[in-house]
């Protein structure tokens, strides 16, 4: 990844939506921050169990990488603390309509604050503008969601990486190859409308 790409910093999708709007930018960011907490626990219950496995396919991906990209990295950070917390505390929004702290695929929640800020922090250098660059993205905050959740999934069914990755991995690459063709397609998408990529 070259300098300029880290140093060169600018709008993401959120930033266009108009503070006046909601009477301030603080308002404006509360809501967004809100709004997409609730569009990831809406995904989680896009949830198709896999027999075999505690891990269902989910919509959660997809809808954590575009939130973070549309967000950028601290609203995107502050998104998915709030939906980590909420859940952990007892709303019922996790995968499979869980909450609370004492499941098994807690580790790729984990996982999906720290990839949400990361393509956050991407997005912020342009990478949400074309499709190729949104790829890398994705591919990059899947990888987060992976590591965390499945060094999670080993410990705590006590298994090993290798058995962890059957369980937790092989069997659902392609669903996410899928989500990550949709979100190459929706986010350079949304800048072409807005008509702006400076
Ligand atoms: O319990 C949860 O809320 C987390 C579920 C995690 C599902 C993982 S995320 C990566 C992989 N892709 C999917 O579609 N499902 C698993």
């Amino acid at each position: 990844m070259s300098t300029a790409l880290l140093d060169a910093r600018r709008p993401v999708l959120a930033d266009l939506v108009p503070a006046r709007v909601f009477r301030g930018a603080a308002v404006r960011d509360a809501a967004l921050i809100v709004g997409a907490s609730a569009f990831v626990g809406l995904a989680a219950q896009i949830s198709v169990p896999v027999p075999g496995s505690p891990v269902p396919v989910t919509g959660q991906t997809f809808a954590v990488l575009l939130a973070g990209s549309a967000l950028g990295a601290w609203r995107g950070l502050a998104a998915m603390v709030l939906y980590l917390g909420l859940g952990a505390a007892g709303m019922p929004w996790f995968a499979e309509g869980t909450s609370g702290t004492g499941f098994p695929t807690l580790g790729y929640v984990f996982g999906m604050v720290l990839a949400a800020t990361a393509a956050g922090f991407l997005a912020r250098r342009g990478t949400d503008r074309s499709p190729l660059r949104t790829a890398g993205t994705m591919l990059l905050g899947n990888a987060v969601i992976y590591a965390a959740g499945l060094t999670y999934l080993a410990h705590d069914l006590g298994i090993s990486m290798s058995q962890a990755y059957e369980i937790g991995m092989r069997n659902y690459l392609f669903g996410d190859a899928v989500k990550i063709v949709l979100a190459m397609a929706l986010l350079p998408s949304a800048w072409k409308l807005v008509g702006r990529r400076g």
